[in-house]
């Protein structure tokens, strides 16, 4: 843990939590912070953890729609976890049939992880529509870094940027090197590398780096999706050992969850389809936090019931329909400054 950062030991899923004033317990480890700053932070979290709760409360009260342009490896596990987590589920791969269903989803979820000829027309163009209209959208930008293809689609998205990026730690680095923004890494002239980034290498569907590796590009990506997003809100969620969540001032980490969510596929995917169901009712920073969580105390959950991979995604699917919301806004949040 970084010497910035300060922890709020929550124990999981303790149903007290107190929203009030926070105690001196809510900021157990604290370091050199000055006392107004700590204040500050804490009064932050009891805020940020209502506000979770209300999103998974109102998800389960309002099922709303968030509609998927998925991969087809994982598709029916993202809209399990979906009405899982109390809303509902529309996959879709037609521009016309996604941009008019966008119209009744509260957000969309688009997810590059197997690709057809066509996607490389498609999917800007359902990007532009959702631009235009000012409809909030969740990207998991699956092996970014690999292929022309995938490149270009994901190029193109800049102009037209979404909401919230949730991606494992490679694939962020990918994102935001291949958009220009890290001024830390140094550019490649060379047209043909898929990736224009010299630092970057590809990483397939699984990460080759840790979560903190990630920390200075997902703010990079977070503070340019801010200012270039309709609505001047947005986030960045980093997923691994220890997920990092981001509005690009803001940054929170999020211990939990099990190793065994990387030894199903379609952890990650889910977590962006679950995204995009929070994202339907509250804004991205809660949305992204929301998700993480209840992905995390599932994962726990689904760890010590289930007996081997095969018992774990169903295991991890009846986790996610039964977590209340307090036990989601109770978990463990370190805040780093
Ligand atoms: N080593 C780990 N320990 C605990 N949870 C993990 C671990 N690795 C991934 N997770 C969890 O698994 C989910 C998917 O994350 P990840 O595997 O990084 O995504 P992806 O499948 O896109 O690579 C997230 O909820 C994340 O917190
Ligand atoms: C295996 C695979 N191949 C292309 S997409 C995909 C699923 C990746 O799922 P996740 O990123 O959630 O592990
Ligand atoms: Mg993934």
């Amino acid at each position: 843990m970084s010497d910035d950062s300060q922890v709020d030991a929550q124990p999981h899923c303790c149903a007290s939590w107190r929203h009030g004033e926070p105690t001196d317990t809510d900021i157990s480890i604290q370091h050199n912070q000055p006392a107004s700053s700590k204040r500050e932070s804490a009064n932050d979290l009891t805020d940020v953890r209502a506000r979770i709760s209300e999103a998974v409360r109102t998800v389960k009260a309002t099922t709303p729609l968030a509609q998927s342009f998925t991969n087809f490896v994982t598709i029916n596990l993202v809209a399990n976890a979906q009405l899982a987590a109390g809303g509902t589920a529309a996959m879709s791969f037609l521009p016309d049939d996604v941009i008019d269903t966008a119209s009744i989803a509260g957000a969309d979820y688009i997810n590059v992880g197997t690709l057809l000829p066509f996607y490389k027309d498609a999917l800007p163009q359902i990007a532009r529509a959702f631009h235009k209209a000012a409809h909030p959208w969740v990207l998991d930008p699956v092996a970014a870094g690999i292929g022309a293809t995938r490149t270009e689609i994901l190029r193109s998205f800049r102009a037209a940027p979404p909401t919230i990026v949730r991606g494992n730690a490679s694939e962020i680095i990918a994102l935001a090197t291949m958009w220009g923004l890290r001024d830390d890494t140094v550019q490649s002239t060379d047209s043909t590398d898929s990736t224009n980034c010299a630092t970057t290498r590809p990483a397939g569907v699984e990460s080759v780096d840790d979560v903190d590796s990630a920390t200075v590009a997902a703010r990079q990506l977070a503070r340019f999706l801010a200012t270039s997003t309709p609505h001047k809100q947005a986030a960045v969620a980093v997923s691994g050992e220890i997920d990092l969540v981001t509005d690009g001032e803001r940054t929170y980490r999020l211990p939990g969850g099990s190793a065994m969510m990387t030894k199903i596929t379609g952890a990650g995917c889910s977590l962006g389809g679950v995204t995009a169901t929070y994202l339907a009712v509250s804004k991205p920073l809660i949305a992204a936090l929301s998700a993480s969580l209840l992905f995390n105390r599932a994962g726990e959950i689904a760890e010590q019931q289930s007996n081997g991979t095969g018992t774990f995604q169903p295991h991890f699917l009846d986790a996610l329909w039964n977590l209340t919301p307090e036990q989601v806004a109770d978990s463990p949040i370190i805040v780093t400054q």
